[in-house]
């Protein structure tokens, strides 16, 4: 059946237009075959929906031409082999000690993380040279690095490259990926289900390589930072590794004990500043063949151009004018472009810390003054959160700059950031909230 599929695919090459061809068609794998269906796999629901409805016919007719008989298709989202498939990213994490600990510890690697995805310019110079030579044991004795940049410049995938290079060069280590977070969800559960010692375990003496990102996440929570600089106090003696991350220097983070504080700055601190024009047209070079979206270089050089605040957007947007065009079946062009860059890109130059607090302060209805009280009333409390959330986001201004604009220190600010964080996980009325006030500060409207 699987050789069917494979016919099936190549007669489907000739009739799908190609970026259609790569976008929907070439992902899908051949599963397993019962009685009168195919089972296929594809790799995300919207793909599938989009699979079924544009394609379904289509490619359920080519079944049946290659098969000489009638068969249906059913399209799952997932991997096609994940037990068997050498890229599982399974295989790639650390083999966890038997523990009866919860399931929630530890993340995979994104395979698409590695050293040779990323692209190096001046601005990541540094880190990057100093990620690889980490992997490669080249650091002397360095074992701590701390990748440090606003967000999405590259430090997950930096850190997650390590990893990569790690586990290829030495398969035996194990490498441990987790967010502070994570971490910290993991002791609580521990210490609730009795496994503390298990834990411990764990981290000091069960990993070689400890990837953890977002460490400021820890401002504040003692218990979790007492435990974490025991076990980076016990990995460090026994010349293991470790990676940080984070969106702060540690000498910014408010509310980290001592202890912490130094074993943190013992790492080789590297910064990854914006890329510039040239860096950024590179990136997206790349991200195009990699994804095998053939883009005219005017429309790759005028997101370049248009795209600046960070290389997420800067992939997003390629990503954008891929799917746009091969949705609406038109050409790439710059007019595309255009309006898939005009749905990103934000007028940010013209928000300020004003505008951010006469946006918040009409939609709230609250007053200025109330935003800089010191009232701790929740109706007040809420918008001022939520408007220290948006001025980081929105505004290059530090947390100390904006906890002054507040009346606040910068901790406070910090404390705000978090629980607007928090909440927007929550995928409720408050995201939705918080998606409308950044949606008007994007367009320009007050
Ligand atoms: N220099 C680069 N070359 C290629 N891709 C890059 C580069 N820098 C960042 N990216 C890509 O940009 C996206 C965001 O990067 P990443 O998640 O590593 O950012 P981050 O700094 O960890 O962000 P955050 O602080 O929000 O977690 C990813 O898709 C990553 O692959």
């Amino acid at each position: 059946m699987d050789q069917i599929w494979k016919r099936v695919k190549s007669l489907l090459k000739e009739k799908v237009p190609g970026h259609s061809y790569r976008m929907w068609i070439e992902p899908i794998e051949f599963c397993e075959d019962c009685a009168d269906t195919i089972v296929l796999s594809c790799p995300n629901p919207f793909s599938r929906k989009r699979i079924s409805e544009q394609y379904g016919k289509l490619i359920e007719s080519a079944l049946c031409d290659a098969a000489g008989q009638p068969l249906k298709m059913n399209l799952i989202v997932g991997a096609a082999h994940p037990a068997d498939s050498p890229e599982n990213p399974e295989e790639r994490q650390m083999k966890l000690p038997e523990m009866d600990l919860p399931a929630r510890g530890g993340q995979l690697l994104r395979q698409d993380y590695t050293f040779d995805q990323f692209v190096v310019g001046k601005n990541s110079d540094f880190a990057y040279t100093a990620a690889l030579s980490l992997a490669a044991r080249k650091l002397g004795n360095q074992n701590a690095l701390y990748l440090h940049s606003k967000t999405g410049l590259g430090k997950s995938h930096l850190s997650q490259a390590v990893g990569h290079h790690i586990l290829k060069a030495f398969p035996n280590e194990r490498v441990y990926y987790i967010t502070a977070e994570d971490f910290m969800n993991e002791m609580t559960g521990a210490y609730r289900s009795d496994n503390i010692h298990q834990f411990k375990d764990k981290y000091r003496h069960n990993c070689d390589v400890l990837l953890l990102e977002d460490v400021h996440f820890l401002s504040g929570k003692n218990g979790t930072q007492e435990e974490l600089s025991n076990t980076l106090e016990s990995l460090m003696n026994s010349n293991k590794k470790v990676i940080y991350s984070s969106c702060y220097l540690p000498s910014e983070i408010p509310k980290v004990n001592d202890k912490l504080k130094s074993r943190l700055s013992c790492g080789l601190i590297s910064k990854i500043d914006l890329p510039d024009y040239k860096v950024r047209l590179r990136i997206l070079k790349k991200a195009a063949r990699s994804g095998g979206f053939a883009l005219p270089d005017i429309v790759l050089q005028y997101l370049a151009s248009e795209l600046v605040d960070d290389v997420r957007q800067l992939k997003s947007g390629l990503i954008g004018v891929a799917a746009r065009a091969s949705l609406l079946g038109s050409a790439v062009d710059l007019e595309l472009a255009r309006n898939v860059v005009d749905d990103i890109v934000t007028s940010r130059e013209q928000i300020t810390l004003d505008s951010i607090k006469q946006l918040v302060c009409k939609y709230y209805k609250v007053t200025l003054a109330d935003l800089t009280s010191r009232s701790r009333r929740q109706a007040i409390v809420r918008p001022r959160q939520v408007a220290m959330y948006l001025s980081r986001r929105y505004t290059d201004h530090s947390l100390q700059t904006i906890g002054r604009s507040f009346n606040r220190y910068h901790a406070t600010t910090l404390h705000a950031l978090k629980a607007v964080e928090k909440g927007l996980k929550e995928n409720g009325p408050f995201q939705k909230h918080v998606d409308f006030l950044s949606q008007r500060l994007e367009k320009g409207r007050g």
